[in-house]
């Protein structure tokens, strides 16, 4: 059985320590941290086989574990996850923003082969990542639409630079229009799933991001609008939001649980 280390114990590490504690994911965790201890304390006071909090990021990957799984920040991969790699153990990243800086993303794919490791990306908060792999020597073009309630958003990087109070929105607004790779770096909480697609198709500067602040929506809506040569794609996911973290999809979770339990399992992988 796979060994797990947890880096962030917030919405998805919780969900994935308890998925791991259900027997759902076949998996041992081992070692928890989260730079908020009291955070890590409250997740393992919930699990009957109680991992240990280690005191630094690097005593997860130090100790005797098989994966790490990252569901903490941008940051904690930029600072974590080459000695994570270096130490040989596997990687799963949620917050997959971070490998838009092509700095990082080259060291870790060169890492990766160095070491003979393996960095998982879950499909996370969208669906058809599979499609847009598979047609990606066609694609023409390829348009992200993020929809969230402001309370979602707020927090950003964005409201910052552009001196913008988020709440002060009344109406449907959209509030950027860009790449991906600028966006995830404003909204480095929000739109991850940008960095997803475009690693899986036509990269961080060609892949545009639209997000939109309503305040009349509850829901985190995610639509991808692809084309080429090989036809047209278009698909639209309504997410209910985390109860803990409203940034954070349900989806999100769900599809963090997936990729672990099919990281652990042997039995046949369906889809590309
Ligand atoms: N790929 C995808 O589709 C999606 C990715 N995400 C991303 O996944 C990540 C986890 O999401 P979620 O669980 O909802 O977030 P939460 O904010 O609920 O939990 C993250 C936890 O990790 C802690 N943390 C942040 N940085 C570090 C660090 N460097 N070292 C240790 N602990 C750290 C946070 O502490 P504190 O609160 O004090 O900062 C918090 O306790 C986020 O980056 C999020 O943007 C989310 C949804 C979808
Ligand atoms: O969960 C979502 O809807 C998307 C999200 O926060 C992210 O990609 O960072």
């Amino acid at each position: 059985m796979k060994r797990i280390g947890l880096l962030g114990c917030g919405a998805i590490g919780t969900q994935i320590a308890l998925a791991i504690n259900s027997g759902q994911v076949q998996a041992e965790l081992t070692h928890v941290y989260d730079y908020d201890k009291s955070k890590a304390e409250s997740l393992v006071a919930r699990l009957d086989k109680k991992p240990t909090i280690v005191e630094n990021p690097h005593l997860l990957s130090s100790n005797n574990v098989d994966l790490v799984v990252e569901a903490a920040s941008q940051d904690a991969i930029k600072n974590h996850a080459l000695s994570i790699i270096q130490n040989r153990k596997d990687l799963m990243i949620m917050s997959v923003g971070a490998l838009l800086d092509e700095s990082v993303f080259d060291i870790l794919f060169d890492a990766c082969h160095e070491f003979k490791k393996r960095i998982y990306l879950p499909s996370g908060a969208i669906a058809g990542l599979d499609a847009i792999k598979s047609v990606k020597s066609e694609l023409e073009s390829v348009t992200l639409i993020t929809t969230k309630n402001p309370k979602a958003l707020a927090g950003a990087k964005f409201f910052e630079t552009k001196n913008m109070d988020v709440h002060s929105i009344k109406e449907k607004t959209v509030i950027f229009e860009g790449a991906a790779k600028e966006a995830v770096t404003l909204f480095p909480a929000n739109i991850n799933v940008a960095a997803l697609l475009s690693l899986a198709g036509l990269g961080s500067e060609k892949t545009l991001v639209k997000i939109v602040a309503d305040p009349n929506t509850n829901k985190n809506t995610h639509k991808i609008e692809a084309s080429g040569i090989f036809g047209k794609i278009s698909i639209q996911v309504e997410n209910v939001p985390d109860n803990t973290n409203p940034k954070t999809s349900r989806l999100a979770i769900l599809s963090a649980i997936e990729c672990l339990h099919t990281i652990c399992s042997d039995d046949i992988k369906i889809g590309t």
